[in-house]
């Protein structure tokens, strides 16, 4: 009994407070009770990050929730707030810095970080996502604070339901998980990759409006083949090599299985920068039983879709009169074609293989062609098209001609000047897209594809570029990343009850998204509208999507709202501090 102070003859210890459950008082081999009150007021208040708001508190409040004299005696309204966090991230040198004082806002006061992510989305996207989130995961050992998510690894193996129960929240509408084989492009980062489905959840809120608690960022830790991490003191996942083949499948069958025995069968799950022989396998295998999409496969393609669509008010033609080349033949780069392959069908009379055969894929051992169909993944196997074998991109370029280029290889500085400089010679205005992740994967700078064409690139980039200027002219270019779909397709998902994830809704999120791109932003080159309106936007593509699931019977809330867009913009989370009585 470590906290009986007749047995101890001490009832208080540091400056007098009274150590009731005597865990002040317990030595270190002693066993002490986590302790905690359930009704949050005073010091306990002011440290739950959900309803902490600082300096805030009126006086009532202060009065009414034993606050009084815990804060200083000024007040500060939650703009006064925003304006003063602003001016103290942008003394941050580092864009890890300026993400790690985020990340301890995120957990001193929940709604000032949604107010400053909604309100400055443009500037702060970069730090909470791509790329400042791919150095977080890189140094998320050395870094890390306070754990963020719910770690299920091998050791939770017939536990997992137990685990998503310790999980505070019962409400859970969202669910990022990865297992983090393919973070961004920076590879297999193990336990670390957890900063991937904190940042996408964060996007679901602040983007999507999806409510904090209702977000459960979890990471499937198996291991790593990461050498560098497996040898880091500092590394937080479990020391081995990954687990592959039945003992992988059984964690995740039991993952996804006791994530609908705890939230329900309406549970949304993402599957988030899993590798690609793992990626396509689960989405195959749950697609039918659980509502789950890939976001890498799933959310890019109808991203980039969009984009090709408003790109072709200022190429011409339809999307049939194109031909596409990619540099890469993964999960990007074969979702991104299914789709548009597919959208080629449900525009013209085409079939879905003569579709196919306008789009062209390049993957580390050059241009995908019928002769090497035996040795191809399952994956690449539609795009084996009857060609001589290219061995690079080169090549490539030069013998398919294609009007429209995109990279999806996860290789930084691929598109070279010679590249750029071909595919400019055949297109009045090539369409360029640049998706890797983060920015040092990116297939080429903003500055190279303008400079390189000669300004005359319809460029975008999976992570941010600041505009360009060449011979006095301003370039902006545009971000294709699937941080514009997600959100807005969850919350369509979410607010209509659907029950399954079917292609035609990535569809309608690729139209509703495209639908938001307007004349003037076109003129500026822009094939994306910008990320500031995109609560908006989110609320559109959600409105398509929750549409589209009620016409094909996969809804169930209902009856169905008359009007979707107004509807989900009510749904939608807001971080404005709410009065306590
Ligand atoms: N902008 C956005 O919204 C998104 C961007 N991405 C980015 O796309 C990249 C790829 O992701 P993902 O498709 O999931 O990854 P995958 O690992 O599934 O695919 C990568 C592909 O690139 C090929 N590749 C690798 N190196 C080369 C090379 N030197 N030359 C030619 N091809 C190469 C691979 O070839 P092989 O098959 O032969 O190994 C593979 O086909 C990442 O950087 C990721 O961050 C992903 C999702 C969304
Ligand atoms: C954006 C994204 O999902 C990726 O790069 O993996
Ligand atoms: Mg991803």
């Amino acid at each position: 009994m470590n906290g009986d102070s007749k047995s101890t003859g001490a009832a208080t210890l540091a400056g007098g407070v009274h150590d009731v459950y005597g865990e002040d008082r317990a030595s270190e081999e002693q066993i002490v009770t986590p302790w905690s009150r359930t009704v949050a007021s005073g010091n306990v208040l002011l440290r739950d990050p959900r309803y902490n708001k600082g300096l805030a508190f009126t006086d009532d409040e202060r009065d009414y929730h034993y606050v009084r004299g815990l804060l200083p005696p000024a007040h500060m309204s939650q703009e006064l707030q925003e304006k003063r966090l602003m001016h103290i991230i942008r003394q941050y040198n580092t864009p890890l810095q300026k993400y790690m004082a985020l990340m301890d806002l995120e957990e001193r006061n929940e709604r000032l970080f949604y107010k400053l992510m909604i309100d400055h989305v443009e500037e702060l996207l970069p730090i909470v996502y791509t790329p400042t989130v791919g150095e977080a995961c890189q140094k998320y050992g050395t870094i890390f604070r306070r754990p963020q998510g719910l770690y299920i690894s091998l050791k939770e193996k017939g536990k997992v339901y137990d685990v998503l129960r310790n999980w505070p929240e019962k409400n859970i509408k969202v669910i990022v998980v990865t297992d983090g084989e393919r973070i961004l492009g920076l590879g297999d980062l193990g336990c670390q990759g957890m900063g991937i489905p904190v940042g996408k959840l964060a996007l679901y809120t602040a983007l999507g409006g999806i409510r904090p608690s209702e977000c459960l960022p979890i990471t499937i830790d198996v291991g790593t083949n990461n050498e560098k991490l497996l040898n880091d003191e500092f590394y937080i996942g479990l020391r081995q090599k990954r687990a592959t083949g039945q003992e992988y499948d059984d964690l995740l069958n039991e993952f996804m299985y006791a994530a609908k025995k705890a939230y329900g069968e309406k549970v949304l799950i993402q599957f988030e920068d899993f590798a690609n022989h793992n990626a396509f396998n689960l989405l195959a295998k749950y697609r039918s039983t659980h509502l789950v999409f890939n976001d890498d496969i799933q959310g890019t393609a109808s991203v980039v879709l969009s984009g090709l669509v408003a790109s072709l008010k200022l190429t011409g033609g339809t999307l049939a009169d194109h031909t596409f080349l990619f540099l890469g033949a993964g999960e990007a780069g074969t979702g991104i074609a299914e789709l548009i392959a597919l959208e080629m069908t449900k525009q013209g009379k085409i079939s879905l293989n003569e579709a196919r055969k306008r789009i062209w894929l390049v993957d580390s051992k050059g241009l995908i062609v019928k002769s090497r169909m035996e040795s191809l993944q399952h994956f690449k196997k539609p795009w084996a098209h009857e060609h001589e074998p290219c061995k690079g991109l080169l090549d490539a370029v030069k013998s398919i001609r294609p009007t429209i280029l995109i990279g999806s290889s996860g290789v930084g500085r691929t598109f070279t000047k010679e590249v750029i400089e071909t595919v400019s010679s055949f297109n009045e205005k090539p369409v360029i897209l640049a998706l890797s992740n983060p920015t040092s994967q990116s297939e080429c700078t903003a500055e190279e594809a303008y400079t390189w064409s000669k300004g005359r690139a319809i460029f975008a980039s999976g992570s941010p570029f600041d505009p360009v200027s060449i011979n006095g002219k301003t370039f902006i270019p545009g971000q294709s990343n699937n941080a514009y779909i997600f959100p807005g397709l969850g919350l369509g998902l979410v607010i209509s009850g659907t029950i399954r994830v079917h292609e035609d809704m990535l569809l309608a999120a690729s139209e509703a998204l495209a639908q938001q791109v307007s004349k003037e932003h076109l003129e500026q080159g822009l094939i994306y509208p910008p990320f500031r309106n995109i609560r908006k936007i989110s609320a559109h593509i959600a409105a398509g999507v929750a549409a589209k699931s009620y016409e094909l019977g996969l809804a169930t809330r209902l009856p169905r709202p008359a009007d979707l867009v107004a509807f989900a913009e009510s749904c939608m989370y807001s971080p404005v501090y709410r009065n306590y009585k």
